[in-house]
């Protein structure tokens, strides 16, 4: 899994049009003081607890790090060139925040899968507030 983390004073999101077969309820939103999480599913992840909780924890630490308010689980298909299926890239976004949910003490949120959608952001542009990570199944996380 690749993934931008974006710390933002401000963002919004608006559905558009369907983008797959394989799609969530088409629910638009916004959140304050949020780590927005563009997150790309690629070929080999997998929804496998400990890989989800991997990635959890490294959302959180650095969520608490910026003392982020909220989180956002952001479905982006952008980052790679290796997607993995629609069927097994929402299955493993939806455990991922079902994860993060359980674990972080703000608000979490999660943008709908399989849609075009608009979205503006303010990232506040401290040090900590524009990360990349690309997480393997195999525990292996590069920064
Ligand atoms: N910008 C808007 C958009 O990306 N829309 C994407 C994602 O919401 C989702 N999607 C499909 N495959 C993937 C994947 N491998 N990882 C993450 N999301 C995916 O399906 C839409 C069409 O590709």
């Amino acid at each position: 899994m690749r993934v931008l983390y974006i710390h933002a004073e401000r963002f919004t999101w608006d559905v558009k049009d369907p983008a797959s077969d394989i799609r969530d309820e088409p629910i638009s939103g916004k959140a304050n003081n949020a780590l927005v999480i563009f997150a790309t599913v690629e070929r080999g992840d997998i929804p496998d607890e400990g890989f989800l909780r991997q990635i959890a924890r490294d959302i959180i630490d650095v969520a608490n790090k910026v003392k982020a308010s909220s989180i956002v689980i952001y479905p982006y298909a952008h980052l790679s060139s290796e997607l993995a299926r629609p069927y097994v890239a929402r299955e493993v976004l939806n455990k991922l925040y079902e994860v993060v949910k359980s674990e972080f003490h703000g608000e979490v949120y999660k943008a709908p899968f399989g849609y075009y959608k608009a979205f503006e952001i303010k990232c506040f542009g401290h040090p900590l507030s524009e990360l990349s990570r690309s997480f393997k199944p195999e525990g292996a996380k590069v920064e």
